[in-house]
């Protein structure tokens, strides 16, 4: 089984496709963590050095890889990864995509803690900003991540729940 997870910034890609992996025992992947154990800096220093586009080639280029490495695992991709480079044909063509939709609210509330290490939402500069700049990014990304065949409310959205998701689409490998 191949199942990638899309969704905005903090929706919960890493920490529930971590878990994902763990229960049902195939290895788990997190595509900036690839991108960063290649480039052996940051994120942050991707962007700051050499910016979003060079960043976006790569994403592009060790999720192709990931895919043709692996043909089981969970794997958490970065926010805007479906939205360049043709990444979200990839996703589709080759494993189970699951959007983990979470209101925008609940994205501000989790990324103000943790918006340094993002460096599209480390600029801004209280909650408000945040939160304009979460909804603006969403109204641009939901025509990508609104083609995944599968769909979970971020906060409800549990290992058991993806379980019974996969198990009314009949997804068994
Ligand atoms: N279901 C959840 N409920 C509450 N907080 C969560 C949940 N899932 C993730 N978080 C928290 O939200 C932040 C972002 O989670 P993360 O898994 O890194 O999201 P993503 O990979 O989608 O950006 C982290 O601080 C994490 O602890
Ligand atoms: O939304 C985005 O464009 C990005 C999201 C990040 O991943 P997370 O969604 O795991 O934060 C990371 O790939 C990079 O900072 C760009
Ligand atoms: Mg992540």
């Amino acid at each position: 089984m191949r199942l990638y997870l899309i969704g905005m910034p903090g929706a919960g890609k890493t920490t529930l496709g971590r878990a994902l992996a763990t229960a049902y025992e195939v290895p788990f992947r997190d595509l900036d963590a690839e991108i960063v154990r290649r480039e052996r800096r940051t994120v942050a220093d991707i962007f700051a050095t050499d910016g979003e586009a060079y960043f976006r080639a790569r994403e592009a280029e060790v999720l192709r890889e990931v895919v043709a490495e692996l043909p089981a695992v969970v794997l958490a991709t970065g926010g805007g990864t479906p939205c360049f480079h043709q990444n979200l044909e990839v996703l589709l063509a080759t494993g189970h995509t699951l959007y983990l939709e979470v209101p925008v609210e609940e994205l501000v509330a989790r990324l103000q803690r943790a918006a340094a290490s993002r460096p599209l939402l480390a600029q801004s500069a209280g909650p408000a900003e945040l939160e304009a700049r979460l909804r603006e990014t969403l109204a641009a990304r939901e025509q990508f991540y609104n083609r995944a065949p599968l769909r979970c409310k971020g906060p409800s959205c549990t290992v058991a729940a993806v379980r019974q998701l996969l198990h009314q689409y009949r997804v068994s490998s």
